[in-house]
């Protein structure tokens, strides 16, 4: 049966055959290497285990999405990119997939000029092409959707993202997905509570399958986030960072949504 992670898929491979007739793998090569090094998304994400920081906030420019439809125009992605900073966000991440997100490698570009934190290219990495493009486009960080890849690509694409000078944020779903991801090494790893071949969103399947992720990785909650108070649930079962998108996109004010969602988590670290 044809997933709807399969069917965004195909439309990503099409768009990127095009790019690929359009610019060679060595002139996009040639442009990445050409960019100053990546941002340390680890340590974005990390350095503040030891003291009172909280659990970090990864914002999303996200204009739409498979299971919502629209949900904002984002004129501005530099802008918004920029409140979400001043707001205190660790990391930006852009959905960069156009069919189905809205979204564009321009957006990348937009936002890497207008943050001094890390910027995580968020689309479905299933060639090398798209890491050089990343990298050239500004990235800092890389998402890998287990689901997506086999164990073979799952590994050389990391070893190909950390060549490149980025992080990857691994993304999984089951136990056997937290699994896969251990064992290829990654070291930032986000549990996705969307269901990416169903779109089912369960906010409790973050705590099912916490105590799965290894000790030493970054953990990651990722989707679902409604409000401040989901951002302390994920907090108190262990995430190190939370990845939201609909609820700052369609706040209105997302430098004071990302401060709200920071306090939320700094309330629990005075517990
Ligand atoms: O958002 C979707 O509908 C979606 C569908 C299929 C694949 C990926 C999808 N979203 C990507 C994400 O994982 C989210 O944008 C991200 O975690 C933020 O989620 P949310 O805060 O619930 O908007």
């Amino acid at each position: 049966m044809t997933t709807v992670l399969d069917a965004i898929i195909e439309g990503v491979r099409e768009d990127l055959t095009s790019r690929m007739g359009r610019t060679s793998l060595e002139t996009i090569r040639a442009q990445a290497a050409s960019r100053p090094p990546a941002l340390d998304a680890h340590h974005a994400l990390s350095g503040g285990r030891d003291d009172a920081a909280g659990v970090r906030i990864i914002a999303e420019v996200k204009r739409s999405s498979p299971s919502k439809g629209a949900l904002a125009d984002i004129p501005n992605p530099a802008a918004l990119a920029a409140a979400y900073q001043a707001g205190g966000a660790s990391i930006i991440s852009v959905l960069t997939e156009s069919r189905r997100f809205g979204g564009s490698l321009t957006d990348l570009e937009c936002v890497r000029g207008a943050v001094d934190i890390p910027v995580l290219r968020k689309d479905f990495m299933v060639e090398e092409y798209q890491f050089h493009e990343a990298r050239a486009y500004g990235a800092d960080l890389v998402l890998l959707i287990v689901a997506a890849l086999d164990d073979v690509q799952l590994r050389e694409f990391l070893i190909l993202t950390h060549e490149l000078g980025m992080n990857a944020l691994v993304e999984a779903h089951t136990v056997e997905e937290i699994e896969r991801a251990a064992a290829v090494g990654a070291r930032i790893v986000g549990v996705n509570v969307r269901n990416l071949k169903t779109l089912d969103v369960n906010v409790d399947h973050y705590s099912a399958m916490a105590h799965h992720l290894p000790q030493e990785v970054v953990r990651v909650a990722e989707s679902g986030v409604a409000g401040p108070d989901q951002v302390l649930d994920y907090a108190r079962q262990g995430a190190d960072a939370v990845l939201v998108g609909e609820a700052l996109v369609k706040h209105g004010n997302p430098t004071a949504a990302v401060r709200s969602f920071r306090s939320a988590s700094l309330a629990k670290e005075a517990q």
